[in-house]
């Protein structure tokens, strides 16, 4: 009898309303401060945590597929592979694990590529309801020239991205030039028009976390909707350690605001219980409106992979191989 907890794996109801941003509070950016040693303790701990078992683990990871952005972000990506991973996207887990597990219908939360794969991606997720994320501005150095990084915001738009992942300025946090990176941030958010932004913050690339915390508070001020760890593509992506800081930089926005921000770790979250981890860690810093798609999203090209086989492990007992649960 495999009985999900319905609390853990309900599909998502209601939208939360977008953050309208708010006036820069440049005090207010200069008295964040992140306490490094304790935070990292706190996230040596994490790790060590017992970890949940059986039903309960197999519902948690069919919530995280719900909240999983599968991405391909690659130079060699082709039309081929981008609806190999649409397909994916609609229909996450072989259709006999579904069955039984009661859980037809699942998705993940959207599927995110480059620019140029938006219309195929769009055309293959038709009447699925799974939005498209677009990265944008220069994906992933964010370096290209100014408008083009704005206008690339708009094309995205106009080719059906519902989602467009933004890089910002890394030097701008680099010199603390907080008035420049919200001015960036507005604009880029203003170019999305309807489709929500998340703001990537490269964080592996920021050298303190007290930069991470000030660039996450600067990103929702000016109107994230989603603030973003990584592109993937730098030399450390999500830890950890970093994710408390951005959750509790969203913790103290919401405190002070009211407006609730999404998070989204990106890149090298491969491993279920990694997943299970964050999962945790959402649910502890912010609640239970944190494990929903609309404030909370993995981003990750592999992970679905891993879990499809810990969900085969727990219906069948046995683990298959790990290429009979390739992504594209
Ligand atoms: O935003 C998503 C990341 O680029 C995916 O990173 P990953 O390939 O390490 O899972």
């Amino acid at each position: 009898m495999h009985t999900l907890s319905p609390s853990t794996t309900q599909l998502p109801q209601v939208a939360h309303p977008r953050n309208p941003g708010m006036p820069l509070d440049l005090d207010w950016v200069a008295a964040v401060q992140a306490n490094t040693s304790a935070i990292e303790r706190r996230a040596a701990t994490l790790g060590g945590r017992r970890s949940v078992k059986k039903e309960f683990q197999a519902a948690w990871l069919l919530k995280a597929i719900s909240l999983i952005d599968l991405t391909t972000l690659s130079g060699d990506d082709t039309a081929g592979r981008v609806q190999r991973l649409c397909a994916k996207a609609r229909q996450p887990v072989s259709p006999w694990m579904l069955e039984k597990l009661g859980m037809e219908g699942l998705t993940v939360g959207a599927v995110c590529v480059y620019h140029d794969m938006v219309e195929t991606a769009v055309r293959a997720l038709e009447g699925s309801g799974i939005p498209v994320a677009a990265v944008s501005t220069g994906f992933p150095a964010g370096l290209s020239p100014y408008h083009l990084r704005i206008a690339e915001i708009g094309e995205s738009v106009k080719a059906g991205a519902q989602e467009i992942d933004i890089v910002i300025s890394r030097r701008h946090v680099l010199t603390g030039n907080w008035q420049a990176l919200y001015d960036e941030m507005c604009e880029m958010r203003a170019a999305c028009g309807a489709a929500h932004v998340k703001a990537i913050l490269a964080t592996g690339e920021l050298a303190t976390l007290r930069n991470v915390a000030r660039a996450s508070l600067v990103c929702m001020m000016a109107g994230a909707d989603f603030i973003k760890t990584s592109t993937g593509k730098e030399a450390v992506n999500a830890t950890l350690p970093v994710s408390l800081t951005m959750i509790r930089a969203i913790r103290d926005y919401q405190d002070r605001t009211g407006v609730k921000v999404g998070y989204k770790p990106a890149g090298g979250i491969a491993k279920a219980k990694d997943a299970l981890l964050y999962l945790a860690l959402m649910k502890d810093e912010l609640g239970h409106a944190w494990l929903q798609p609309d404030l909370f999203r993995f981003g990750a090209s592999s992970l679905l992979g891993d879990i499809e086989r810990q969900l085969e492990h727990y219906l069948t007992g046995h683990y298959s191989a790990a290429n009979r649960h390739a992504m594209g």
